[in-house]
């Protein structure tokens, strides 16, 4: 993906590629009785992409807002670079980009607007060239001066994803990306994730999609009810259809 102006990424984007840049480790969580995730270990290096890939309710959304810093663990503790992760943390605010499972846009701002403000808060050269880029490779262009209400449910996750890439990042964190994007927009989020990997970003997905894992993913964690049943690489884990190798 050519990208106008200096590239918009974090102040660790020096260090591309030079090992571990999420660490977790004895991370487990319970809500009141139910134990949603059990203690895990897991390492996100730079410029590669781990997938958690499980049924509905297995943990995976529990253990990604962890990993954004966004949920504190019941057990254990979340390294990003380093340091224990909290998302109130400039570091982490400049360096970290998520699209999570819960989106709120400003019912009165554009498609582009909500994109502009992004831009503005993280300082990026070039925005308005970068927006557009932006914009087309999400398929958004047409629908830069529409408002939410306007947009499909595809075009608001296409959106949601948009604000995660305008902005700085050395982590990415997606929760299930894929959901209702069509074929074309399916394709294009995978030449996204490789792009990203080659460009020395970390990330970590959570997906219910097979062809997403085989496609994107250099490691992949099952989980079950909050436990790791399975992880490796995905052809000696998952099988085409996601059943356990
Ligand atoms: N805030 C909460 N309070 C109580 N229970 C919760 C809370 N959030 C999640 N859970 C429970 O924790 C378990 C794991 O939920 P989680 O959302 O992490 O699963 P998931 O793998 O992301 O599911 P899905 O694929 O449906 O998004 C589920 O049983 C869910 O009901």
């Amino acid at each position: 993906m050519a990208r106008p102006g200096p590239l918009p990424r974090g102040r660790g984007s020096q260090e591309a590629g030079a090992g571990t840049l999420l660490r977790l480790r004895g991370v487990s969580r319970a809500y009141g009785q139910l134990q949603a995730l059990h203690p895990l270990d897991l390492d996100v290096d730079r410029g590669t992409c781990t997938v958690l890939f499980g049924h509905n309710g297995s943990g995976k959304s529990t253990l990604l807002r962890i990993a954004a810093g966004r949920d504190m663990p019941s057990t254990g503790r979340v390294l990003f670079d380093g340091r224990p992760i909290d998302e109130d943390d400039p570091e982490v605010r400049a360096r970290v980009a998520v699209a999570g499972d819960t989106v709120a846009f400003y019912p009165d701002l554009t498609v582009r607007d909500h994109l502009e403000l992004i831009a503005v808060a993280h300082d990026i050269a070039g925005a308005d060239a970068w927006i557009g880029q932006v914009l087309a490779d999400r398929g958004l262009s047409a629908h830069a001066h529409h408002l939410p209400s306007a947009l499909s449910s595809g075009q608001i996750q296409a959106l949601t994803l948009a604000a995660a890439l305008v902005r700085p990042r050395d982590l990415l964190l997606l929760d299930e990306p894929e959901q209702r994007l069509d074929p074309g927009a399916r394709g294009r989020l995978v030449h996204l994730l490789n792009g990203e990997k080659d460009d020395g970003v970390a990330v970590l997905l959570a997906t219910h999609q097979a062809e997403l894992v085989h496609a994107v993913a250099d490691h992949v964690v099952v989980l079950e009810d909050g436990e790791v049943v399975a992880a490796g690489e995905p052809a000696a884990v998952l099988d085409p259809h996601g059943g356990l190798a």
